[in-house]
């Protein structure tokens, strides 16, 4: 039993429905220790039937057998170990990977071996030295001279250790000298126990061998033998294994910095897309953060403006927004500064009776309830000087201590008073002085019996209160609740409150609150409108983020763009690396191999150009933060590690997704095709 043995090799190439026979009947049997030289005339057949014998054809009739094993041609993974583990191919045109070094080039067979890197880096180097290319390692293919190259493939298909070497036309391309060396280095190749097949024209080249085997009209028409087939010996060989994941991703990495500055332009082209999306996301949550502060800092977030449902009315809502009515009179109103003048003007006033409000304390998560009252126009007067109050409220669960800049909150008896309207018209320098002063205030309203009176009371001055107002808030001037309900009282006005300030025990629990207080029901009839300030936020917050995700959507069709680029490039480096894909097919790499290449390297640009465009947003971030400082110190741009991941997520996404359909064509292309591209 010989080593290799072929049987009945047919083969024909079609032209249309037209068969052009090329191997008509071929019976060889090879043993390992022989250097065969395949001659015959140009056109004859000699590289197909290599084709054949080196498992890249699986397009023929009859039979391969290698080691006693008939080779499966419709198992394509077979065939892809049969080539790793068993062949090692050497061409006329040397076929190197130009973007690859000398070693490297020797590594790739090496990489699907089970060496450590240590051994492989070693067994190249020894592979180069044999060869006499030790000090070119690190050079490129388009460093060396044809003989050099020649060497250098040379070494490449000794790096698995394969049984049988199969050289087409290895002299072709070579000088007298060259030749010579060359076939000396088959011969030695021989004598070490494998099996050489060399196809060439060269009558001189075949008698190199010990055996000629002569190709004519598609058959074997002479097998000579010119000397004895040398010995073998059992010495154990490298054992092959599939090429790891890792080595798809440096050679990726390689040729991406091969071709550096294209690349990098995709990176940037890419890059500019994902910095859109980032930033204007960020932008998106630092004003959503902007707007909450503004309206916390004013208002307490935990509490529910709450009053009596009417039908009437547009809606609570609209009321609860109303401009502060400017007419004198005292109303009870709502929570918010501006409830109490429209109630007075729009609608009939509607009080909440004692057994409301109970059905709102007895609610759970509610902590407090507490009657809200408003007067518009108040009339403040201090040494001889007057000041108007706007909208003067009593001290309510709704007021936050965030507005008080000075003193504390109302107590019996006492007032807060804002620094810009009030304090400083009574004392533009020294306003602080203020605190612990007692001011007369006074205001006109109706009374029960609907007579115009006048509510006056003294209050000390407890605090001073300024809040920053880009909103355009009313300002905030608060009297202590008792102190002004006994006033209103020693008139005669009434002080049932037509809206109530309630205190949810934690922020989370206000929107499901809030939702309950509008579902109360008395005799199937609804009871309150319920508003509280995280709904109202939650409703620009809204709007701030459709705005934000529309003009992130607009900067995601740049990624459109993007992708595009990604799958032209990809499909200009398959076609302009057709050639190394059949090098790296007959090699022994599979199919899955090859679209891990071009996948890797489109995730290279994927991960790059988001690693970019997180460093240039977050650049833009602090700048445009540090220029808007000036308007309000607040981070107006803010990029969460959310944000972060999103546009790396889209990044990998996209450029997973253009790189599909390139990388499957590399992968679907013929081996022997791809060899033979230019
Ligand atoms: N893919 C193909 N499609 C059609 N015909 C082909 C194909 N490949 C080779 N042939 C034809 O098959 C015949 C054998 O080609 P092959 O390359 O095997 O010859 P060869 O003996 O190696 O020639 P040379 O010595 O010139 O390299 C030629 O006539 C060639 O035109």
């Amino acid at each position: 039993m010989s080593y290799l043995e072929l049987r009945d090799i047919h083969k024909s190439y079609y032209l249309g429905k037209e068969e052009f026979p090329v191997l008509k009947g071929i019976d060889l049997n090879f043993d390992l220790g022989e250097f065969v030289s395949i001659l015959g005339e140009s056109g004859g057949g000699k590289s197909t039937l290599m084709n054949i014998i080196g498992g890249l054809d699986r397009q023929f009739q009859g039979s391969v057998t290698v080691n006693g094993k008939r080779l499966d041609h419709n198992d394509e993974k077979a065939l892809d170990t049969y080539r790793r583990d068993t062949i090692g191919y050497i061409y006329q045109a040397y076929n190197l990977i130009s973007h690859l070094s000398v070693i490297d080039n020797v590594l790739i067979p090496l990489d699907m071996t089970t060496l450590n890197k240590s051994e492989r880096e070693a067994r190249a180097m020894q592979l180069l030295e044999r060869v006499g290319l030790k000090e070119q390692a690190h050079k490129y293919p388009n460093q060396l001279s044809g003989g050099q190259k020649q060497r250098v493939a040379i070494a490449r298909a000794l790096a698995s250790d394969p049984k049988v070497i199969i050289a087409d036309e290895p002299t072709g391309a070579l000088d007298a000298q060259n030749t010579q060396e060359v076939l000396q280095i088959l011969d030695d190749i021989a004598a070490e126990g494998r099996l050489v097949i060399a196809v060439t024209h060269s009558q001189s080249v075949a008698d190199a061998g010990t055996r000629i085997v002569h190709l004519e009209d598609g058959q074997i028409d002479k097998d000579t033998k010119l000397r004895d087939a040398y010995a073998t010996d059992e010495t154990p060989r490298l054992k092959s294994k599939l090429l790891p994941a890792s080595v798809s991703y440096k050679t990726a990495y390689k040729h991406f910095k091969y071709n550096f500055w294209r690349n990098s332009l995709i990176v940037l082209g890419t890059a500019i897309g994902l910095f859109a999306v980032m930033l204007f996301s960020g932008l998106g949550n630092g004003i959503k953060g902007y707007i909450n502060k503004q309206v916390n800092d004013m208002v307490n977030p935990q509490v529910v403006s709450v009053s009596r449902y009417q039908k009437t009315s547009k809606s609570a809502a609209a009321d609860a927004q109303a401009a502060p009515s400017s007419s004198g009179g005292a109303s009870q109103a709502g929570p918010s500064a501006a409830a109490g003048g429209a109630a007075t003007t729009s609608t009939k006033k509607v009080s909440l009776t004692d057994k409301q409000i109970n059905k709102l304390k007895n609610l759970k998560h509610v902590d407090q309830v507490d009657k809200v009252y408003s007067a518009s126009g108040v009339t403040a007067k201090y040494s001889g000087k007057t000041a108007t109050i706007s909208t003067l409220q009593n001290w309510n669960a709704s007021a936050t201590t965030n507005t008080i800049k000075y003193g504390h909150k109302p107590k019996a008896g006492e007032v807060l008073i804002d620094k810009k309207s009030v304090a400083k018209t009574f004392s533009k320098n020294d306003y602080k002085s203020l605190i612990g002063k007692t001011i007369t205030l006074s205001y006109k309203t109706l009374n029960k019996d609907n007579k115009m009176v006048t509510v006056k009371f003294k209050a000390k001055v407890a605090g001073i209160t300024s809040t920053s107002n880009s909103m355009g808030m009313a300002f905030d001037n608060y009297v202590n609740t008792k102190t002004l309900t006994s006033a209103m009282k020693a008139n005669n006005v009434d002080t049932t409150a037509s809206g109530v300030a309630v205190s949810v025990d934690k922020l989370d629990n206000v929107n499901a609150t809030t939702k309950k207080m509008n579902q109360l029901k008395m005799n199937g009839k609804r009871l309150f409108t319920a508003t509280s300030v995280s709904s109202i936020i939650g409703t620009v917050q809204t709007y701030v983020d459709l705005a934000t995700n529309i003009l992130a959507a607009i900067a995601a069709i740049s990624l459109v763009v993007s992708a595009l680029m990604i799958i032209v490039t990809m499909y200009m480096s398959v076609s302009a690396r057709t050639k190394e894909i059949g090098i790296l097919r007959a090699l022994g790499e599979s199919k899955k191999d090859i679209r891990r290449l071009f996948i890797s390297e489109s995730l290279i640009i994927g991960v790059l150009s988001a690693t970019l465009a997180t460093v240039v947003a977050i650049g833009g971030e602090l700048l445009t933060n540090h220029l808007l400082a000036s308007i309000a110190n607040f981070a107006f741009v803010q990029i969460t590690i959310g944000n972060v991941v999103t546009v790396f997520v889209i990044a990998l996404v996209i450029s997973l997704l253009a790189a599909m359909l390139p990388a499957r064509s590399a992968a679907k292309l013929n081996p022997i095709d791809a060899l033979s591209a230019d």
